[in-house]
């Protein structure tokens, strides 16, 4: 039985009420000048407000300094990659959206609108995007299937000088990545060594993956896999973005791929790791399982198969959560406080070191309270930073800034934080 059938009714209907109560949905807006006075709305909006108007219309980056620009970002999906539940349409992506724009505020200090666009069509799609971008700040695609996401992404980092980052890429891939430097450390083993399997070769498995490289693992010791299987160089189904994976092996199933393998990442779906494969992988195996909502193996399963597995879900309700939460907030907050054109991979890179470093500090007293634990210390129980732990909001978007600044996409040389 998956987590979530296993999750009782009450808390089912209690996520329905969450919802639809005491008004429905997660989010408002707010105002943030006074409005009270004939002389307040004579500056909120005509005459006063022309000012504004002709100092952007002189100069575009003053929108910075007169609207909300520099601190808001657009969560935007198509609805066909929501968590793990496929492609259900734009519309029933919009609880997930206001989630993340929920969490872009709590954690990051960022405001968020969440936009759908009901349209399957990638040109479509970009087209509406680039159009409404010059209002934000960033633009955080979220929950957008693969192979689409690629060209999406690339066409419109190209066409707008702002973030443009899909989340469920590089958030995933910054996170996993931290998650696996510190889970190897455990593990007593090392990244340019280390034999991966990564089930799912979509959005969050090809940018993970990717980014892994970039920080030491090795392209050969890499199997991606997808329905078909094991993506092999002898057979052509792979799209372009798969083909980097392609590996040259007579492995061809997620049970051959799994036989001493160091690392199994699933960013996939439901209950695809059996406890028979979990059992013929390398000591010391890290099973990162990180499908929404339901992970690829239940961890209370993958804990009676293996007493040395190093266990992680995405999920709030388990120890480890590697879950892009963890990212989004503080690498758009680093990335606004110095209105940066893009987010690079030099950026993506200081996130992945500032969060394993983070894990191996002293853990405060609000974070153990919030988790209703007595003490958390780096170990197999706790090798990624808690998403409430305060800390995370200082150092993350420190690091993110400061890359910015050295690769050059800053606008200004100093962070500021509005
Ligand atoms: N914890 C976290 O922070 C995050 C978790 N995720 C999770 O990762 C999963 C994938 O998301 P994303 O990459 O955006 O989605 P995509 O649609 O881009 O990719 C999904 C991939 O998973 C594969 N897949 C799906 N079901 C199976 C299956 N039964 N057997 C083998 N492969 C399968 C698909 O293969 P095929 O093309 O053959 O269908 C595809 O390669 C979701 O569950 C999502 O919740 C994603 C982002 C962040
Ligand atoms: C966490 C997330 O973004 C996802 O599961 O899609
Ligand atoms: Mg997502």
């Amino acid at each position: 039985m998956s987590p979530t059938e296993a999750m009782p009714t009450d808390l089912k209907q209690a996520a329905l009420d969450y919802h639809a109560l005491p008004k429905p949905g997660k989010i408002a807006t707010e105002i943030t000048k006074p409005t009270r006075t004939q002389r307040d709305l004579a500056l909120a909006y005509t005459p006063g407000v022309a000012e504004p108007v002709r100092a952007i219309h002189k100069d575009i980056e003053a929108a910075y300094r007169y609207t909300a620009k520099g601190n808001l970002v657009a969560v935007i999906t198509n609805g066909t990659a929501v968590l793990g539940l496929g492609d259900v349409g734009a519309l029933a992506g919009k609880p997930v959206m206001e989630g993340k724009v929920v969490l872009f505020k709590a954690f990051g200090g960022i405001d968020a609108f969440d936009i759908e666009v009901d349209t399957h069509d990638p040109d479509e799609f970009i087209e509406t995007v680039a159009r409404i971008a010059g209002g934000f700040g960033g633009i955080n695609l979220e929950d957008i299937a693969a192979p689409h996401c690629f060209r999406i992404e690339r066409e419109l980092r190209e066409r707008l000088d702002i973030p443009v980052f899909h989340d469920d890429q590089h958030g995933t891939a910054v996170i996993i990545c931290a998650g696996l430097i510190n889970a190897l450390r455990i593990a007593g083993k090392r990244l340019e060594d280390a034999r991966i399997v990564c089930l799912g070769a979509g959005a969050a498995g090809l940018a993970s993956m990717h980014l892994l490289t970039t920080l030491g693992a090795k392209r050969e010791n890499i199997l991606m896999i997808d329905r078909q299987g094991v993506i092999r160089s002898d057979d052509h189904r792979a799209n372009e973005y798969q083909r980097e994976f392609a590996a040259d092996t007579d492995r061809h199933t997620l049970a051959d791929a799994c036989v001493d393998a160091d690392v199994f990442v699933g960013v996939s779906g439901p209950d695809l790791l059996t406890a028979d494969v979990l059992s013929t992988m390398a000591d010391n195996p890290i099973v990162f399982a990180l499908a929404n909502p339901d992970p690829e193996i239940d961890p209370a399963l993958a804990h009676r198969t293996r007493d040395d597995v190093i266990m992680a879900t995405g999920r709030t309700d388990y120890p480890n959560q590697i879950n892009n939460v963890l990212g989004f907030p503080y690498i758009f907050r680093g990335a606004l406080d110095v209105h940066a054109r893009t987010i690079n991979d030099a950026m993506l890179t200081a996130a992945v070191h500032a969060l394993a470093a983070l894990a191996h500090e002293p853990v405060p007293d609000s974070v153990l309270q919030a988790y209703e634990v007595d003490t958390l210390s780096f170990g197999r129980e706790y090798f990624i930073p808690k998403p409430f732990d305060p800390r995370l909001i200082d150092v993350v978007p420190a690091a993110i800034s400061q890359a910015a600044i050295d690769s050059g996409v800053a606008r200004t040389d100093q962070a500021v934080r509005p």
